[in-house]
C-alpha cells in the first residue's frame, strides 16, 4: 500500500536518516519514538507536505514523492486536528467529498453512516470550537475516514486528550478498525498505543528507524540495547557468560540461553518479583537484596535493589509495598524468571 524509500531530510540540528518502510493494505502501522525522533517529519514527508532531500514515497506502486498533498489521495489528521473553525462539524466531515464531487444525497448519507459508528450524530450541527478535545478528535477521524482513503496517516492521535477519554477512544479504534477496515500509518510515544492498536511497529530513534517488526516480537527482542531502553528494558546487565550461567561481580544468573564471553542482558522492572521470604522456585533466578531507594509514582512504585555490586530497578504496585513492608534498608529477596531476561 505505502513504500518510502530511503527518505532522508537534513537540517542544521535534525536529521531524518535514510528511512525506508512499507505498510500493508488494512495494517495498521505504528511508528513509535520519544519526542523529537523525526516522527512528524516522516509523516509529512509521506503526506507532501515537507519536501525529502532523497528518498521516495509510492502509494499503491505510484510513484507519489512530487505530488502535491491534495493529488496524493491520502488522509493526514495531524496532531492538532486542523478542523475548518468556521465550518459545522457536518461540513468538516462532508468536505473532502463535496471536493469529489460527490452527489449530495450520497455526501448526506455517508456522512451520517461515519457519524454514528464514531458516534457524533449529535454533533453535526456544532461548530468545532464548542466541543470536547475527545470530540474534535471523532471529528477529525470522521473527517479523515469519509473519503475512505487507502491510507491514513495519524500523528499522536490522542496526544492532547485527558486519560479518561483517551482509554475510551483507544478501545473504540479497534471496533472502528473491525468497522471500516482502514490502513493506518500512526505516529506515537505511548506504548499502550502500540501494543493495542499495532500490527506492527517501527521504533524510531533520533532521526532513524532502528527497528521494524510485529509488536510482541519488538518488545520482547529488542535488537539493541538503545532500543531496549526506550522500550523499558530499566536493568541492564553486564557480565561473563559461560553456558547458561552469567557471572557478575560474584553473583551468578541463570540465562534463558547458551552465552559465551561479555555479554548484557536486559530485564524490565516489572518482570522482579520482591519478597520477604524465599520463593524457591527452580524457575527462578533469586537473590538476597537490600532496598537502596524507593521512588512512588502513583499505583506503581520504583524500588531501587542493590545485589552486592547489581543495582536493579524493580516495579512494584503500591499496595504490595504496604503489605511487605518495604522500605529503605530492608533486606528481600527478588526474583526473576530466567526467560525474562533478554540477551543482547
Ligand atoms: N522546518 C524545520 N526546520 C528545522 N528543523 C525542523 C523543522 N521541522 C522539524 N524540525 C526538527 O526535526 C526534529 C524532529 O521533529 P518531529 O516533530 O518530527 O519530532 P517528533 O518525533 O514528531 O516529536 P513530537 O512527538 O514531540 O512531535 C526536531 O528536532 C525539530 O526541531
Amino acid at each position: 500500500m505505502l513504500r518510502a524509500e530511503g527518505i532522508s531530510k537534513d537540517w542544521k540540528e535534525f536529521h531524518l536518516r535514510d528511512i525506508t518502510l512499507e505498510v500493508k493494505e488494512g495494517e495498521h502501522f505504528i511508528i513509535l519514538g520519544p519526542s523529537g525522533a523525526g516522527k512528524t517529519v516522516l509523516l509529512e514527508i509521506i503526506a507532501g507536505i515537507i519536501e525529502p532531500d532523497s528518498g521516495r514515497v509510492y502509494l499503491g506502486g505510484r510513484d507519489v514523492t512530487d505530488l502535491p498533498p491534495e493529488k496524493r489521495g491520502l488522509a493526514y489528521v495531524p496532531q492538532n486536528y486542523a478542523l475548518f473553525p468556521n465550518m459545522s462539524v457536518y461540513d468538516n466531515i462532508a468536505f473532502g467529498l463535496k471536493v469529489r464531487k460527490v452527489p449530495k444525497p450520497e455526501i448526506e448519507r455517508k456522512v451520517r453512516e461515519i457519524s454514528e459508528v464514531l458516534k457524533i450524530e449529535h454533533l453535526l450541527h456544532r461548530k468545532p470550537r464548542t466541543l470536547s478535545g475527545g470530540e474534535q478528535q471523532r471529528v477529525a477521524l470522521a473527517r479523515a475516514l469519509v473519503v475512505e482513503p487507502p491510507l491514513i496517516l495519524l500523528d499522536e492521535p490522542f496526544a492532547n486528550l485527558d486519560v479518561q477519554t483517551r482509554a475510551k477512544l483507544l478501545t473504540e479504534m479497534k471496533r472502528w478498525k473491525r468497522e471500516l477496515g482502514f490502513t493506518a500509518l500512526h505516529v506515537t510515544h505511548s506504548f499502550e498505543e502500540a501494543i493495542s492498536l499495532g500490527d506492527r511497529v517501527g521504533v524510531m530513534l533520533d532521526g532513524r528507524l532502528v527497528q521494524v517488526g510485529k509488536v510482541r516480537d519488538v518488545f520482547s527482542r529488542p535488537v539493541s540495547e538503545e532500543v531496549a531502553r526506550f522500550l523499558g528494558f530499566e536493568n541492564i546487565i553486564e557480565g561473563i557468560a559461560e553456558g547458561r550461567k552469567l557471572r557478575v561481580n560474584g553473583v551468578e544468573i541463570e540465562l534463558p540461553v547458551e552465552a559465551k564471553g561479555r555479554v548484557r542482558v536486559g530485564l524490565r522492572p516489572e518482570d522482579i518479583i520482591i519478597s520477604t521470604e524465599p520463593i524457591r522456585s527452580s524457575a527462578r533466578n533469586e537473590f538476597k537484596a537490600i532496598v537502596e531507594s524507593i521512588e512512588e509514582l502513583g499505583p506503581l512504585v520504583r524500588v531501587h535493589l542493590s545485589l552486592g555490586d547489581i543495582i536493579l530497578t524493580a516495579f512494584i504496585t503500591r499496595s504490595s509495598m504496604l503489605e511487605l513492608g518495604i522500605e529503605k534498608g530492608k533486606e528481600v529477596y527478588a526474583s526473576f524468571k530466567a526467560s525474562a531476561l533478554h540477551v543482547f
